[in-house]
């Protein structure tokens, strides 16, 4: 049985650190695309049990974009919408204190990929050769987040978001004894956070994201990282 998945969501003034070159408008057809992207991976990846945890009520248009990218009344696959208004950190370990195993997916992944979930919530082998559930995986994001975590006993673990939360979440798993693994994958490292990183979906981006990335948005190569500019 496939695990259950959470993604944490603010909808409210998303992607902040983007303001420099995006107007509101494109934040919230930018956080949409990306959510419908990374829901519908879930999908593939045969997800059926998938949690929404949003920080205040989802506006229409996103949780309609949610339930027409992922719900499927004829096989009984509909996703559940909660709300809890408290920080990040406060509302998920809260919701993993009774959520049994689970994936916590971050809405921003743009490039994320069916194979990466599925490797994501694999069984892990530890040393002593014996399957074990209680274990932990992460996928590190760039500059030091965490941008997936699989929590095998959440009922111990404490997500520890924001800063460097990767060495934290590392280091939750060791003082608790529990095996972890990291899992690397370019695809999963890429969260939608800086300017810089809209370049990626205009280079390694599909469908209806990258197109709208296309639209808004031009490469201006340089000798150095290649970067995102409005067009005009
Ligand atoms: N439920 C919940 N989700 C959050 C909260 N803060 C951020 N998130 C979500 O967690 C993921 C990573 O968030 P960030 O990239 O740090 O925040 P963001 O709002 O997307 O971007 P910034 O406004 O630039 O910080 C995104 O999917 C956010 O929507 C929160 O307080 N509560
Ligand atoms: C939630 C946070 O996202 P970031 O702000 O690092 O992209 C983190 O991954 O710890």
């Amino acid at each position: 049985m496939l695990p259950k998945v959470v993604i944490p969501l603010k909808p409210d003034n998303p992607k902040s650190r983007l303001s420099s070159v995006l107007s509101d408008a494109e934040r919230q057809t930018l956080l949409r695309l990306t959510l419908e992207h990374v829901v519908t991976v879930l999908k593939c990846a045969g997800i059926r049990d998938l949690d929404v945890l949003s920080k205040s009520p989802l506006p229409e248009t996103i949780e309609k974009s949610i339930r027409t990218s992922f719900d499927d009344y004829e096989n009984k696959r509909t996703v559940r919408i909660l709300t809890d208004e408290r920080d990040l950190n406060t509302a998920v370990n809260f919701y993993l204190k009774s959520s049994g195993p689970v994936l916590i997916v971050m809405a921003d992944l743009a490039l994320v990929r069916p194979e990466n979930v599925k490797k994501m919530i694999e069984p892990i082998q530890n040393p002593d050769e014996t399957k074990n559930e209680r274990f932990i995986r992460i996928a590190p994001g760039k500059g030091g987040g965490t941008n997936m975590i699989y929590i095998g006993a959440p009922d111990v673990f404490d997500v520890k978001y924001h800063g460097q939360s990767f060495r934290k979440h590392l280091d939750e798993a060791k003082t608790l004894n529990l095996p972890v693994e990291i899992y690397d994958s370019f695809y999963t490292s890429v969260d939608i956070d800086e300017p810089d990183d809209l370049t990626e979906i205009l280079i390694h981006g599909e469908g209806d994201l990258y197109q709208f990335a296309r639209d808004i948005l031009s490469i201006q190569e340089t000798n150095g990282r290649n970067k995102p500019e409005h067009k005009k």
